[in-house]
């Protein structure tokens, strides 16, 4: 199926499936709906005969005119007909009506089996991902397998009708039959040609629309930078000849399909003309009825349509392929993150252990090398060091969010790789930089990590961050919307209300990496206050980014270039004026309440 991905930009779990193992799958979806689906073979192969039926009717009529016998079969010849148009439309009915459920059944499974796989996908997966792809596999890919399977029935229904006409020709006139069979490699080497054209442009179609989108969503994104610095005819202008480039494409591309159907029907036009004029001459030689006439003019028409659809639509016919294959792909991703045990937990204590543990994002590139800490259960500890020193990544380790290559990571003295991962998870409680609110209100927020906490249980974690006071200041309290992303909210009452939503998880471990968005005063205090209740008798482990913080935890670890350069508390380690005065000088020194611009340098020794 290797064609089937040329020009589509593969994603690292993409996968090449074998033929036999894609058509595996496909069925795997459709097989539940067997009886369904050969309810809709019976109606296919019944609406074929009806449509083989109407032209075969009639020209029996034809040839009645010729007898001058039509008199005696006016009537039922009309009732036949009319019969075959109602049994037509019935037949017709059910099959798409039932067609149209077992598509949709499937696609709903893929879907649910898509989704459901994106939600097992580690977090490693969506920092690789861009979102807008998942969410296109999701939707679009899902819905272009839909396609095929409606095409597969179309066509299974107009090849099965092509069969009937051809053997009715055959019956008929061998001669003229052939004579008609003439056109079939013309008009499938022109839908091929099509084909080849269509993909082409329809390619530069969607990259052109993808540009767009890109343009448009980074827009979007920085909307508020470009109209502070009064950029929008920048902005609009660098869009135009993207928009511009996008329109030509897609006029190109309904050039292209626009044309085809004309030279086809030209196609048709002249395999008619040939059959007037031998047809009419067989006719008018007695070598053929004028009814076996009319229905060899109707088959050229009848062969015409199937054929050019089956190879216009082969392109997409492939296009909804390769969706499914990309579907399967995402279901099928290995996780990164692999457990060899699934041990219950039970309520930890909090140690946490690393021992010898090596570990890069790409693994030829380690990050973190033979590293060792430990960090005592109810201890918390702040990591501190310049961008890029691996700070959030051990956190990630923690969390469990990331696979390391070496050594062990030990919790309460167990392998970390032998716990129940959905246990050992809802015992961490991460709070990212810019806590993440979901739409809902303030209490639906904080009762996230435990829906069935009842009011009281969400007011009093409330209250218990911070005094409570922040809630006053909240228009409706608790019941307060917190717009979409929370961004109804201050970063300041975002963070606050993230901690209370942490008091109701009640983790064993908190990771937290501490916003650097400066808050106000009051905010400030109350985000103090709140983490002392949230932090006290838990492992806590703390990006730092505020002074209170480093001055107030147990144990600063200083990293470098992944490897602990120094350890120790606040006092002591300024007093030894080695790399954590570097960056408290850097980071931290101007938060100081007595800073002067230029002032509070720590002296660095020459340890
Ligand atoms: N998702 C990722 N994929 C690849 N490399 C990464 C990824 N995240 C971090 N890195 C790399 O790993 C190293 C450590 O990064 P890490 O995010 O742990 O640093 P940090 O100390 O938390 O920095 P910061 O204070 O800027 O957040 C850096 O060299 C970084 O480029």
């Amino acid at each position: 199926m290797g064609f089937l991905m040329d020009g589509l930009e593969a994603e690292d779990y993409d996968r090449t499936y074998s033929d036999r193992e894609l058509l595996r799958r496909i069925l795997s979806y459709f097989r539940p709906k067997l009886g369904a689906m050969v309810l809709v073979a019976a109606m296919i192969v019944l609406v074929s005969l009806g449509q083989a039926a109407v032209p075969l009717l009639v020209s029996w009529g034809v040839d009645a005119v010729q007898a001058g016998t039509i008199g005696d079969v006016a009537w039922p010849l009309t009732g036949a007909l009319l019969l075959t148009g109602v049994l037509g439309w019935v037949f017709n009915f059910f099959r798409q009506w039932y067609s149209a459920r077992v598509t949709g059944d499937v696609v709903l499974h893929l879907r649910e089996d898509a989704f459901d796989a994106v939600l097992q996908r580690d977090l490693s997966f969506y920092d690789e991902t861009p979102s807008g792809r998942i969410v296109s596999r999701v939707t679009s890919d899902t819905d272009d397998f839909a396609t095929v399977s409606t095409l597969t029935m179309d066509l299974i229904s107009q090849v099965l009708m092509v069969g009937f006409v051809t053997v009715l020709l055959f019956l008929r006139s061998v001669e003229l039959a052939l004579l008609t069979l003439l056109v079939v490699p013309v008009v499938v080497g022109l839908a091929l040609l099509f084909r080849r054209l269509a993909r082409a442009t329809t390619r530069k179609a969607q990259r052109s629309l993808s540009r767009v989108n890109a343009n448009l969503q980074e827009t979007m994104g920085g909307i508020a930078v470009a109209k502070s610095f009064r950029q929008e005819r920048q902005v609009y202008d660098e869009f135009l000849p993207i928009n511009r480039q996008s329109y030509q494409v897609t006029l190109r591309q309904g050039f292209v399909f626009s044309a085809i159907f004309p030279v086809l029907f030209l196609v048709a036009g002249l395999a008619t003309v040939a059959l007037v004029q031998f047809g009419g001459t067989a006719v008018l030689g007695d070598r053929l009825t004028a009814g076996d006439w009319y229905l060899f003019l109707q088959g050229v028409a009848l062969f015409w349509f199937p054929l050019t659809s089956i190879a216009a639509f082969w392109s997409q016919f492939q296009q909804g392929l390769s969706a499914s294959e990309r579907v399967f792909a995402l279901i099928d991703a290995p996780p990164r993150v692999v457990q060899t045990g699934a041990q219950p937990v039970g309520r930890l204590a909090g140690r946490i252990e690393f021992q010898g543990v090596t570990f890069g994002y790409d693994p030829a590139s380690p990050v973190l090398r033979d590293f060792d800490l430990r960090i005592e259960a109810g201890e918390t500890v702040a990591l501190v060091g310049h961008t890029g020193a691996g700070k959030s990544t051990l956190s990630k380790l923690i969390t469990r969010f990331y696979e390391f290559q070496e050594g062990r990571l030990l919790i309460d003295g167990r392998d970390i790789r032998e716990l129940d991962l959905g246990e050992y998870r809802r015992q961490i409680g991460a709070v990212p930089q810019a806590p993440f609110l979901f739409s809902g209100t303030v209490a639906d927020n904080i009762r996230y990590p435990r829906p069935d906490a009842t009011d009281d249980e969400v007011r009093a974690a409330a209250e218990a961050v911070g005094g409570g006071d922040w809630i006053d200041a909240l228009p409706h309290g608790l019941d307060t919307d917190v717009g979409e992303h929370g961004r109804a909210l201050s970063m300041g009452q975002r963070q606050l209300v993230a901690l209370a939503r942490l008091l109701v998880q009640d983790p064993a471990i908190v990771v937290l990496d501490e916003a650097t968005a400066s808050v106000d005063p009051l905010t400030e205090a109350q985000i103090q206050e709140g983490l002392d209740v949230v932090l006290a008798e838990r492992t806590s482990i703390v990006i730092a980014h505020r002074l209170s913080t480093i001055e107030h935890v147990d144990r600063i670890i200083v990293l470098d270039h992944g490897r602990i350069v120094e350890e120790g508390d606040h006092p002591t380690l300024l007093a030894r004026g080695g790399r954590y005065c570097q960056v408290y000088n850097t980071y931290f020194r101007h938060q100081s309440p007595n800073y002067r611009a230029g002032s509070g340098f720590v002296p660095i020794g020459s340890s």
